[in-house]
């Protein structure tokens, strides 16, 4: 019954990156030797620790890696699965690199993970295990506003974003910037609004510029906008669940595959996300859902026809033995590494369009950089402007008014006088990184004649950004 993670990669998570970089690398120019230095982490933290649980001594073992460090703080999620190790942590904060690098983050790429099943410890015991990893990482200087600065991924939120914040502000009370040494906390001790959803609004927004763009969506073998496209969503955690609930609730696309970790749900006439969800949340599977074909080997259901497949799950997913079979004519990894460099480069054969992990999920750190410069700053964004534009408008309305001798209808009041609230800034501004950063791939794909896929060019571009004459070359 269960469908378990089906990567069969050959080669590790960190070679199928290296292998991706390779193929960028052809097209960028640089110093003899700069691959390699581009390939190794600058520094990976392994620690174990033991503690005390129900009468026994149990030892965990996590990693924090670090991968570049030519922007300070290094930054990236903190995993918690019992999946986790060294190799995947070290490829993950790669890709951390020049996602930031594409989305113009001021950061350098890191990444961490601890190795452990979540679902078999209480909140109790979880709280003591997450503050004790994080001790263990702030102590080494893995873990501050200044150098390195966490985040949630697979198996953490806000809740381990708030403990550890906690652990951090014990130890150094004295930092005044302690708030900014974890993104992705809740809303009530510094975090961001808009933080929680951010990476799938910026599924949503990278999907809703490449359909901007006709010439691309031809490419694609699509046509129109994104209203009705069938959109399949592997995983609803916290990426699939908002990318698709906002894709279906604001753009009209149609849900017509969820597939979770038991299995899959299909209907042709769109799934309720929301119902889903809740569904899910109440009965901690989506076995017994009702209104629903269910598919008991929910990874075939990739290949299921479609025309926007998101994997939004974990690495690894789509590989040579099944690359061939997916139909989708357009993949947005939700999920850092859902296709192995085997799979890429046959999928690029038949004609998929792939937009890369690298920049499509790169929406939570841009929303990530906001919450951490307000924590810097200490100060919500718009607290100083945001009365004086609401009398501003109510100024322009009055003139408008009375130049025309006419009321203005209460929904253009309304949009003219409206101060723009924090959420509303958080959303315009992953709005514009998650456009301009598009726009820049898809110009250098084709500049110069050249006819780069997306991943290739986003790579390129990364790497021509991160501007080696500024790594750390040991001039010191
Ligand atoms: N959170 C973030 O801001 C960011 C996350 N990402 C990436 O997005 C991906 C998902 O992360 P996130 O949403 O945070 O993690 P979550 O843990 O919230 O969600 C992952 C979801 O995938 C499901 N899942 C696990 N195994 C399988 C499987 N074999 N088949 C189908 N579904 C499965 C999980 O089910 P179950 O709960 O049963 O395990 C869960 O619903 C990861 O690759 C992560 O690195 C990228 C950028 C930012
Ligand atoms: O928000 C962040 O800092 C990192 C998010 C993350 O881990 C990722 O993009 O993979």
């Amino acid at each position: 019954m269960s469908d378990q993670p089906t990567a069969t990669r050959s080669g590790s998570f960190q070679q199928n990156v290296a292998l991706m970089l390779d193929r960028a690398l052809k097209e960028v120019k640089l110093e003899p030797g700069a691959d390699r230095a581009l390939k190794s982490c600058n520094a990976t933290l392994q620690v174990s620790f033991p503690i005390k649980l129900r009468g026994e001594v149990r030892t965990f073992t996590g990693w924090r890696a670090v991968h570049s460090t030519h922007r300070l703080p290094a930054k990236g999620g903190l995993r918690f699965s019992p999946t986790v190790d060294q190799d995947d942590t070290e490829a993950l904060a790669a890709l951390m690199t020049y996602k930031c690098a594409i989305v113009d983050v001021p950061f350098g790429g890191s990444k961490g993970g601890l190795c452990i099943d979540p679902t078999q410890y209480d909140r109790d015991e979880m709280e003591l295990i997450t503050r004790r990893f994080a001790r263990e990482l702030a102590r080494r200087g893995f873990l501050s506003p200044a150098t390195n600065v966490p985040a949630p991924d697979v198996g953490t939120g806000q809740r381990e974003m708030a403990w550890i914040l906690d652990t951090y502000k014990n130890l150094y009370p004295e930092d005044i910037n302690y708030v900014g040494c974890v993104t992705g906390k809740p809303v009530d001790l510094g975090g961001m609004p808009g933080r929680l959803e951010a990476t799938g609004r910026g599924i949503q927004y990278a999907l809703r510029e490449f359909f901007r763009h006709p010439a691309e969506v031809q490419a694609a073998g699509l046509q129109g906008s994104l209203e009705g496209k069938r959109i399949i969503v592997q995983g609803l955690g916290n990426v699939g669940y908002h990318a698709a609930k906002f894709l279906q609730e604001e753009d009209g696309a149609r849900i017509v595959g969820i597939i979770e970790r038991e299995g899959a749900l299909i209907d042709e006439r769109g799934l309720s996300v929301e119902a889903v969800r809740c569904y899910m949340n109440e009965h901690g599977t989506v076995l017994g859902y009702p209104d629903a074909r269910f598919v008991d080997k929910g990874a075939s259901v990739l290949a299921e026809d479609c025309d926007v497949l998101i994997p939004a799950a974990l690495e690894g997913v789509i590989h040579k033995d099944n690359a061939e079979s997916i139909r989708a004519p357009l993949i947005i990894e939700a999920a850092n590494g859902p296709i192995t460099y085997e799979a890429d480069e046959i999928l690029r054969g038949k004609g998929t369009v792939i937009l890369p992990d690298i920049y499509a999920n790169a929406g939570g750190v841009v929303v990530s950089y906001f919450e951490w410069i307000r924590n810097l700053s200490h100060i919500r964004f718009g607290r100083l402007q945001r009365r004086l534009d609401e009398t501003r408008g109510e100024h322009i309305v009055s003139a408008l008014e009375m130049m025309s001798g006419e009321k203005t209808p209460a929904w253009m009041r309304e949009n003219l006088i409206r101060g723009a609230e924090e959420v509303d800034l958080v959303r315009s501004g992953l709005d514009d990184a998650m456009r301009v950063a598009f726009q820049e791939i898809a110009r250098f794909r084709r500049e110069g004649g050249r006819h780069l896929d997306y991943r290739t060019a986003a790579y390129a571009l990364a790497v021509t950004r991160i501007n080696l004459g500024s790594l750390d070359l040991g001039a010191y």
